[in-house]
């Protein structure tokens, strides 16, 4: 049963897809070419769905960290006998743009591993099975001069291997013996039909694309990590972790590199996080506008209005979430050959909610186009457009149920956080109709927001539970009430403010201090099961806290949360309330940004009461 503990792991990315890897030097997770492609090595998700693994033949015990300001893993093996580490990476080309802008743009598509013995000797062992298509195909693998071609349905592999290896059905394995000083390196590399014939790369070569690619995420490190303040090295790592997420070809962010890790171990709460929502990647976008300078936002403001292609307007709410070439059929299927990580299944693959109807779209991207309107150098007749529209459907959408954030499977209610990002909607377009040349808008933008103002002041409120609560007339709490000070739509030390500041940190929470979304008793969001602790609500509430000016606490909170990030720096999306354990997709663009946003709202609030 596959089961490696998910903050097992480690990513790689090249800005186009991405590879997870073991503590133990295995690489469990690689979809190629793209983020969504079907995986050939997906040993993550079922045993028999292909890894790559270097490790050595014996005992040991492993350490690893990224190298320097980079998403380059190294590995060090402590054995009787010596130490071996093992450097691993997604290439990715040289920024060839002054300002780094574009990290992953030659990308040839290659994972590299660089194997050295650092210390005394050290026999290793690799194993190479790869398993395309999720797992289905044994692929025919022939050895070449200095490697293996593999071949198998659509996918068509070379593996540069300096060492020989032995060729057995759908694998290939081989030992060798490293004295101090000793370098091998691999390249798995990956060949389009047609376009680039597959090759064998030399030592050279494959210790050039390591340089270059170390090199690169270093460029773009220091060209873009201004966040000065607390927990420096965790928002500058978060920084470069969405970045990874990023789909540079069209600007698109991923919400995680993975499907169907789950929110709670043997459960049904399994879904395919392997694309772009429009409210994640706004997320991620104002969140590298803390952790970095967002130079992609001209790329994500582009990439979103391509995607949405002209279909958005009072008539035509914007669909909620894309692939990461702007493909709107995401349909949902399962993969029933896989068993799941620890059985939790169905695998899925795609995602229904893909035509679920979720009001708070409109609030997210325009209050990322509020944010980052100076950094949208070119505001074209396009994207204004496209911004004007998104205020006109929330006028009139932002009457009716929806799905809401949580994108629940049950019937659509009024939920008050997709009411909150409606009159967020308007008021960003009104503070942005001079840019959007659409100042005629702004009476009829003025008073829809009002009334939604109105109305959740009046609905959202329930007396009984003393706090905003989840959907007008619920007397249910919801983590996403958190955000109605974050976003300014009532201020953090306004009494209702403040109670449901409190009721959340009280009636929300598990034993350990971290925030539930909120309650899934009854099935309230039409499906089976309970879940873990979400990790980003927790920071919420230590953004919460600190707009409210209760710093101490909110630094409390924000260490309790950050706590959880495993030994590289990495954060699932939830935590498993009985065993602590990291739960969900990993890593999950959604943690990393409500940790960057989190400190700097510590830092912003130590700095007012410093005043
Ligand atoms: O809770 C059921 C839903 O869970 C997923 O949605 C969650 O992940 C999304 C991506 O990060 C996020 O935008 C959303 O707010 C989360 O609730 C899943 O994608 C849905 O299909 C599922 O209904």
């Amino acid at each position: 049963m596959s089961g490696v503990p998910i903050a097992d792991h480690a990513l790689l990315s090249d800005c186009h897809t991405a590879a997870l890897v073991t503590r133990h030097g295995s690489v469990d997770w690689l979809c190629c070419p793209r983020f969504d492609s079907p995986s050939v090595f997906g040993r993550l998700l079922d045993d028999d769905a292909g890894h790559w693994s270097i490790r050595p033949l014996g005992p040991f015990t492993a350490t690893r960290r990224y190298l320097d300001q980079t998403l380059v893993l190294e590995t060090t093996f402590h054995t009787p006998t010596g130490t071996l580490a093992v450097t691993d990476a997604m290439a990715v080309g040289p920024n060839e743009h002054p300002h780094g802008h574009s990290l992953g743009v030659g990308a040839p598509h290659m994972l590299v591993r660089a194997v050295s013995c650092r210390d005394g000797e050290v026999s290793m062992r690799l194993r190479f099975e790869p398993r395309a298509e999720y797992g289905l195909l044994r692929p025919l693998m022939s050895q070449v001069p200095g490697g293996l071609n593999v071949r198998g349905g659509p996918e068509w592999l070379m593996l540069s291997s300096p060492m020989p290896l032995t060729c057995a059905t759908g694998s290939a394995y081989g030992e060798v013996t490293l004295r101090v000083g000793d370098e091998l390196l691999f390249a798995l590399h990956r060949s389009t039909w047609g376009l680039e014939p597959a090759r064998i790369w030399t030592q050279e070569e494959i210790a050039d694309w390591m340089t270059v690619t170390v090199q690169s995420w270093r460029a773009w490190s220091k060209l873009h990590q201004n966040y000065e303040g607390p927990w420096r090295e965790l928002v500058h790592h978060s920084g470069r972790v969405l970045q990874g997420l990023t789909f540079r070809p069209s600007g698109a962010i991923v919400a995680a590199p993975t499907t169907s890790l789950p929110e709670s171990v043997g459960g049904e709460r399994n879904w395919d996080y392997r694309f772009a929502w429009v409210r994640d990647a706004s997320f991620t976008m104002e969140a590298l506008w803390v952790a970095a300078c967002p130079d992609e936002a001209g790329d994500f403001f582009t990439f979103m209005t391509t995607a949405a292609a002209g279909a958005v307007g009072p008539d035509a709410p914007l669909q909620i979430m894309f692939g990461v070439n702007g493909e709107h059929d995401l349909t949902e299927r399962t993969l029933p050959h896989l068993r799941g990580w620890r059985d939790s299944r169905p695998v899925r693959v795609g995602n229904g909610a893909w035509n679920q109807h979720q009001i708070d779209v409109y609030g997210e991207l325009l209050g990322a186009a509020h944010l980052l309107a100076d950094k949208i150098s070119e505001m074209d007749e396009d994207i204004r457009a496209f911004l004007v529209a998104l205020a006109d459907t929330a006028v009139v959408r932002c009457r009716e149920p929806d799905h809401g954030i949580w994108e629940v499977r049950g019937e659509p209610r009024h939920f008050v956080y997709s009411k909150v990002m409606c009159w967020v909607a308007l008021d960003r377009a009104i503070a942005l109709a001079g840019r959007l040349q659409a100042q005629d808008r702004v009476p009829a933008w003025s008073a829809a927001r009002d009334e939604i103002r109105e109305r959740v002041l009046r609905d959202g409120w329930n007396p009984a539970a003393g706090a905003f609560t989840q959907y007008f007339g619920s007397a249910d709490l919801d983590a996403s009430c958190l955000m109605m000070p974050i976003v300014g739509f009532l201020p953090a030390d306004d009494p209702r403010m403040l109670a449901t500041i409190d009721a959340i940190a009280d009636r929300l929470t598990d034993e350990r201090g971290l925030v539930y979304r909120y309650r899934t008793e009854g099935g309230v969001d039409g499906l089976a099961g309970d879940e873990g602790t979400f990790l980003l609500c927790t920071f919420w509430l230590a953004q919460a806290l600190a707009e409210a000016g209760r710093v101490n606490r909110a630094t409390e909170v924000f260490e309790r949360a950050a706590a959880y990030a495993n030994d590289v720096g990495l954060l699932a999306e939830e935590v498993d309330p009985r065993t602590g354990e990291l739960l969900g997709n990993f890593p999950q663009a959604f943690s990393h940004i409500g940790l960057i946003n989190a400190a700097w709202s510590i830092t912003q609030a130590r700095h007012r009461a410093a005043l």
